[in-house]
């Protein structure tokens, strides 16, 4: 009878932890970069540029996207100076499907799309302009559709020698896991972007096709140096929780999550914090990160509470102070 107990006991144990292996299957084979095609919109500047420079020095064939022809060039130069690698530059505006479209057709199939063009203009949503919510919407989501739409049927494609796997990154924001004073428009695109890929993951994966979401702070680039000139102070201080990084930082972050096959990719600490508590029903390829999940969920949650707690204080103590 003892012996039965035990054996009970020891299937109590087991079985979860069996369940859990038969769950979370692992991430597929490595994606090597080596000598496949890159296309980074937004590759002209900050975090897209740091992209391009580092796939380009792993040995992948490099196009980038974006509208403005002379910052193309200076950004090309600049990476042939430091690589010594050509890479060739688009002028496109992703809001425009065809423009885009055009763009795909020349640059050949890709291997790895990162979907990294995105714009941001903080402000409170009773003082933002409506033309530039929607600027928000129109570049970081409908953008972000155009340029899948276009390289998809191309992706799949597997004659001429293409290779699995391949993978579509969407760069949203950790704004783009909890909203922020200030980002009414840029949290919603950002969080768009999370339906988008979760939808989109189920539909590619049968062509071993892997889409990642990747999450920075703050980041160093020219296009923070422009948002830190109008961003209400709520805003520099709720986002200032997470602290900031530079661009080549997120770059090797991305691009170690894109060859891992991650589904979410995390920046800093407090980014792993923040997915743990956000992971909802996302896709977990690492068997590491779902237990680590599993177990920190509800320590996460409460982490949280009080890390929002302290913004509601802030924000309080703010309108205390400013509006007398
Ligand atoms: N910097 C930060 O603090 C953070 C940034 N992010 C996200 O990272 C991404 C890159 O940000 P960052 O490097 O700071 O940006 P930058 O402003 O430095 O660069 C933006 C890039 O996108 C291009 N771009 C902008 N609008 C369009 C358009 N309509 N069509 C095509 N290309 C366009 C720009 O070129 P051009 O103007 O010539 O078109 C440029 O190459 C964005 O999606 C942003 O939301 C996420 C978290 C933090
Ligand atoms: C479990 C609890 C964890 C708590 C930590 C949460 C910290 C969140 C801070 C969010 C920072 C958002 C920065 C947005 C940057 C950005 O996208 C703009 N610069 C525009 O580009």
């Amino acid at each position: 009878m003892d012996d039965l107990y035990f054996l009970l006991l020891l299937l109590l144990i087991f079985l979860p932890i069996i369940l859990f292996f038969i769950v979370v299957r692992g991430p597929p084979s490595r994606l090597d970069l080596k000598s496949r095609h890159v296309l980074i919109t937004g590759g002209s500047s900050g975090i897209g540029l740091s992209l391009a420079r580092l796939a380009a020095s792993e040995g992948a064939r490099v196009s980038i996207l974006a509208r403005n022809q002379s910052s193309l060039s200076v950004a090309a130069e600049s990476i042939r100076l430091s690589t010594g690698v050509e890479v060739s530059a688009f002028s496109a505006d992703v809001r425009d499907y065809d423009a885009v479209r055009n763009v795909i057709e020349q640059a050949g199939e890709v291997d790895v799309l990162i979907i990294n063009a995105g714009v941001f203009v903080p402000e409170e949503l009773d003082k933002q302009d409506l033309e530039e919510v929607r600027k928000m919407i129109d570049v970081n989501l409908m953008g972000s559709f155009n340029v899948v739409k276009a390289a998809l049927p191309g992706m799949k494609r597997r004659e001429n020698g293409g290779r699995a796997p391949r993978s579509i990154a969407f760069m949203s924001s950790q704004a783009g896991q909890v909203g922020i004073y200030g980002y009414t428009a840029y949290s919603a695109s950002k969080f768009g972007l999370r339906g988008f890929a979760e939808a989109l993951q189920q539909e590619v994966i049968g062509d071993d096709i892997y889409v990642s979401l990747i999450f920075p702070p703050d980041t160093d680039t020219p296009g923070l140096a422009e948002e830190n000139k109008r961003k209400p102070p709520l805003t520099s201080i709720i986002a200032g929780s997470s602290g900031s990084m530079t661009a080549d930082d997120v770059a090797r972050k991305t691009l170690d999550g894109i060859k891992a096959s991650r589904f979410i990719i995390t920046c800093n600490s407090m980014g792993r914090l923040l997915s743990i508590a956000a992971a909802g029903m996302s896709p977990q390829r690492s068997i590491r990160m779902a237990l680590i999940e599993v177990l920190g969920i509800g320590m996460t949650r409460l982490v949280a509470l009080f890390v929002q707690c302290g913004w509601y204080k802030s924000i309080h103590e703010w309108h205390a102070v400013n509006k007398q």
